[in-house]
């Protein structure tokens, strides 16, 4: 089974070899994390020209070169040769791969996600069932709906005045695990309560 994870990608560079539909998904993935990546193909989907400055995109085909300085890589080529030769490198060098293809060369996957600012959600079904993962994902969408981002922002930003100005750790934790409890009308007054 596979552990799950949140990564700074900051420090990291992120290469995706392959250009077409799966290729796309991942990078797509990685760019609503602001994370900008190198896509190598030697043809690419017309889908890439739009995602334009937030992706590196290099027509040639799978090099070692490529990849040998990055820490996160995506194995999307339609190739299963290509495929297993990037996972068997990755995970000989300790990288983070993968593979689409193989579940077996991968070495992590990637969720099906909600993503609502700070609120993250990811289902994974460890390669059993991508379709379910993205069906359970659709069915948690609407009630965990736009409005979200702005409770997210307002449950850290109210904690944050509460760990700095309340000293007593049982009131405090009380107080903060009382927080999602209220609604986003009364979170807004609460957090006005501790700006004075
Ligand atoms: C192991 C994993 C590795 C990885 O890629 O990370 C993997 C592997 C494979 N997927 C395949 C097929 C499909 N993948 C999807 C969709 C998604 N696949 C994603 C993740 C994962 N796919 C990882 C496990 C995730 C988990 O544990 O649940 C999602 C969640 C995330 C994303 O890719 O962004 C994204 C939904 C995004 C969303 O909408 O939320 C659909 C359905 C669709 O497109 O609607 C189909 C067709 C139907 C079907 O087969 O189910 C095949 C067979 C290829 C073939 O037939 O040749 C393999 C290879 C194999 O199984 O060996
Ligand atoms: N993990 C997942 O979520 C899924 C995985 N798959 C698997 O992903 C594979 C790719 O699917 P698609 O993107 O739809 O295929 P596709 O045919 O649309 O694209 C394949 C891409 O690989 C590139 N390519 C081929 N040889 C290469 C090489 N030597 N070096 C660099 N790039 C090369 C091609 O130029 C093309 O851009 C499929 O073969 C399938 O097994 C399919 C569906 C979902």
């Amino acid at each position: 089974m596979f552990y799950s994870i949140n990564l700074e990608l900051d420090k990291f560079e992120v290469v995706i070899i392959g250009g077409g539909e799966v290729a796309y998904r991942k990078c797509k993935n990685f760019i609503d994390f602001n994370k900008k990546v190198k896509v190598i193909a030697p043809k690419f989907i017309k889908e890439f020209q739009g995602l334009r400055d937030k992706v590196e995109l290099i027509e040639d085909i799978y090099k070692e070169e490529y990849i040998k300085d990055s820490f996160i890589v995506v194995a999307a080529t339609n190739n299963k040769d290509v495929n297993k030769a990037i996972g068997e490198y990755c995970n000989l060098n300790n990288k983070l791969v993968n593979v689409v293809d193989s579940i077996e060369l991968s070495n992590y996957t990637v969720p099906s996600y909600i993503k609502r600012g700070d609120l993250l959600i990811s289902v994974s079904t460890s390669g059993k069932s991508p379709s379910l993962s993205r069906k359970i994902k659709e069915d948690l969408e609407s009630q965990y709906d736009d409005s979200y981002e702005e409770y997210i922002n307002l449950l850290g930003e109210v904690r944050r005045k509460i760990i700095a100005q309340v000293d007593d750790a049982t009131i405090r934790r009380n107080l903060i695990k009382n927080l999602i409890n209220l609604n986003l009308k009364e979170l807004r007054e609460e957090k006005n309560k501790y700006s004075k």
